[in-house]
């Protein structure tokens, strides 16, 4: 069976080159980067997110909180190959750069992290501060509590959606599941209000667990428009991806999503992508009598593919 790193190394990125601007040697932002002003650029409005605690005996049901009234985030990205560092994987969609860069980790973070700073690689999940413990397994732990966590949460995803667990039978084995993490960086910008952090996407994944300190993401709300997501000390922010979105026929309505540079500081972020194993075949379940599916089956990898064409309308090539 194809790793997801194999399937996106047959979608690379279509752009030139994949090395982002030396952020610290500019003074101005370069008209490459200097996007139109857009509309809630300069908004400090923060948008109203329920926290879930999974602890909570209730948890499947705040799990609606999730759903369509409530809308959560989505992405992906990465360089020539599947991964490494370098710009966002949707740049090429754009006629502008973006304030960004990233480093993408598919398969073992531990391996990654050996191969660039041998020396210095178990620093790497406390330097992001995703949950751990101090032992010398540090980032395999990291990795482990990270899928155990998303694990947790698409179990509770699919009692909410009435959807039986035989039918998603790559769970019973987590470490089958998809995954990837990316390492993001928006640099300090010269002119904040030119720049584009994250060009507005949704995420391919299942959901993504994004861990953020710092202001600059922001959600597409219909009706109410751009709105920040704050940060919550102790949260993590999950946002529902488009294969979420498929599965659920649309009860879990995959979010647009951007990252705008609001604060004076250097802002990092980490995501991390869960999605089913590549050749696994979605379609919308635990439709009640009457309820028709939106969407067409297809694998993981088919709409990795179709979304690497284009972008925006991956979702709409395969509705019904
Ligand atoms: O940096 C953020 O807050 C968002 C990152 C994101 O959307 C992504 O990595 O897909
Ligand atoms: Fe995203």
């Amino acid at each position: 069976m194809s790793t997801l790193s194999q399937v996106y190394t047959q979608h690379p990125l279509k752009v030139h080159y994949i090395i982002p601007l030396d952020f610290d040697s500019v003074v101005t932002v370069p008209d490459s980067h200097a996007w139109p002003i857009s509309d809630g650029f300069e908004s400090n409005d923060w948008l109203s997110i329920p926290t879930i605690d999974l602890k909570d005996p209730d948890a499947v049901k705040l799990i609606a909180l999730l759903s369509s009234n409530y809308q959560k985030l989505k992405a992906l990205r990465s360089p020539g190959g599947a991964t490494g560092y370098g710009l966002a994987r949707i740049s090429s969609f754009f006629n502008k750069f973006m304030w960004h860069e990233g480093f993408t980790i598919m398969g073992s973070p531990l391996d990654h992290a050996k191969e660039l700073w041998p020396n210095d690689y178990q620093k790497f999940w406390q330097v992001h501060a995703l949950p751990c413990t101090r032992n010398d397994d540090i980032m395999e732990d990291g990795q482990k509590k990270m899928e155990e966590l998303a694990t947790t949460l698409m179990h509770k995803i699919l009692e909410y959606l009435a959807v039986s667990e035989e039918e998603m039978k790559w769970l019973g084995s987590p470490e089958v599941a998809s995954t990837a993490l990316q390492l993001n960086s928006y640099p300090l910008c010269p002119d904040p209000n030119r720049a584009m952090g994250l060009a507005p996407h949704t995420d391919t994944s299942l959901f993504t667990i994004l861990h953020q300190r710092i202001s600059g993401l922001q959600i597409f709300k219909e009706g109410v428009g751009w709105g920040l997501v704050h940060p919550i000390t102790g949260a993590l922010v999950v946002n529902v991806g488009d294969l979420l979105h498929i599965l659920s026929n649309a009860r879990f309505p995959s979010v647009l999503h951007r990252v705008v540079m609001k604060e004076t500081k250097q802002r990092f972020s980490v995501a991390f992508f869960y999605s089913p194993p590549v050749d696994f075949n979605l379609a919308p379940l635990g439709l009640s009598s009457g309820q028709i599916p939106l969407y067409h089956s297809v694998s993981v990898a088919e709409y990795v593919g179709r979304k690497a064409k284009d972008l925006n309308k991956a979702l709409a090539s395969i509705r019904i």
